[in-house]
């Protein structure tokens, strides 16, 4: 089967500085391919290649088997994007701004901009000038301008910055309704990492320009650790009771104590046990998995690489 998006050790270099290095990928009829990494990962830059925005320093992209460049016109007319700040003419209303994109698609119906506005709830919005919309809704506008020629594919970075946690479930189940029930194909970055474990039925993980890591949605829940999670109101005596016992608890920031050890993930009614026996209190005990976000940034702390400060400061709660 021929890969709808491919691409081939595309790499870009600006002046010296590696932003994409050799990344290869395919995507499938039907996917959805989410391309996580940290700020600065090289998301954008690889997403601008892909669309023949910015050429490659090295490598190709391909799709539907075509080689992408500016030139190559045909390849655009099945393809719906949105880059970084959606794109709209700021004095132009909502509507007038798709009624250009409807013109430039060659869409002869203009019910089409009204089922668009529909669909991505703008409706209200269709007479309101671009530059007064919120960030939510331009990039509710960006994704209706990107979905109006009913592409077969989808590119999209960031497709849902800036909107609130109910249009992030609307824009989750409109993207699986079209790669499940039309067979569309779709790539997004996100920095949203569980949004995108939710989404993607296939991850690829950038981090300093390389591809660090790919695996399917179905392989995640296997890769992700699991630890035992107690809070007691007794912090330092329940972790010498613990180690007394032979475990291993951690104390995360939060002052949640942890345990990795399997014997501690399949039984931890013997824990409790222990615990109770010892005169402690418990306010929780369970097991939880860990989300994406510390999966991969345990991956990438394993492998050595540096992690920006900030970074490892936002995300304190789930570093032990
Ligand atoms: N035109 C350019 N000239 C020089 N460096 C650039 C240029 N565009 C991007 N970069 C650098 O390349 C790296 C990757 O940038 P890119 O925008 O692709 O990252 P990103 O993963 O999309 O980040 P973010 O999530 O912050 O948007 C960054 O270090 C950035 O500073």
């Amino acid at each position: 089967m021929q890969a709808v998006i491919q691409t081939e050790s595309l790499s870009k270099n600006y002046r010296g500085f590696q932003a994409v290095n050799q990344v290869s990928l395919q995507v499938n009829r039907g996917e959805i391919y989410g391309f996580i990494g940290l700020n600065g990962a090289g998301k954008t830059t690889m997403i601008r290649m892909m669309l023949g925005m910015i050429n490659p320093s090295e490598g190709a992209c391909f799709i539907n088997g075509k080689h992408v460049n500016l030139s190559n016109y045909p390849i655009w007319q099945d393809v719906g994007y949105i880059v970084e700040t959606p794109y709209a003419y700021p004095e132009l209303t909502v509507k007038e701004n798709l009624n250009i994109f409807r013109r430039l698609y060659g869409i002869l119906d203009p019910q089409s901009v009204t089922n668009i506005l529909e669909r991505l709830n703008l409706t209200r919005y269709a007479n309101k000038k671009a530059k007064h919309l919120s960030l939510g809704n331009a990039q509710r506008l960006g994704i209706a301008k990107a979905l109006l020629h009913h592409p077969q594919i989808l590119i999209m970075d960031e497709p849902v910055n800036g909107l609130d946690p109910a249009g992030i479930v609307e824009i989750r189940e409109l993207l699986q309704d079209l790669a499940h029930n039309h067979g569309v194909t779709i790539f997004i970055s996100s920095h949203l990492l569980s949004e995108v474990a939710r989404t993607a039925t296939k991850i690829g993980i950038i981090h300093n320009g390389n591809l660090h890591q790919e695996l399917s949605s179905k392989e995640l829940p296997q890769l992700l650790n699991q630890r035992l999670h107690i809070q007691t109101k007794n912090l330092s005596s329940t972790v010498d009771l613990l180690l007394q016992h032979g475990y291993d608890p951690h104390v995360s920031q939060a002052g949640t104590i942890e345990l990795h050890q399997q014997k501690a993930i399949t039984s931890p009614e013997q824990v409790a046990q222990i615990l109770v026996q010892g005169g402690h209190l418990l306010t929780k005990l369970s097991v939880e998995q860990e989300d994406l976000e510390s999966y991969f940034l345990r991956i990438i702390q394993e492998k050595g690489d540096h992690l920006h400060e900030s970074c490892i400061r936002s995300n304190s709660n789930r570093v032990i």
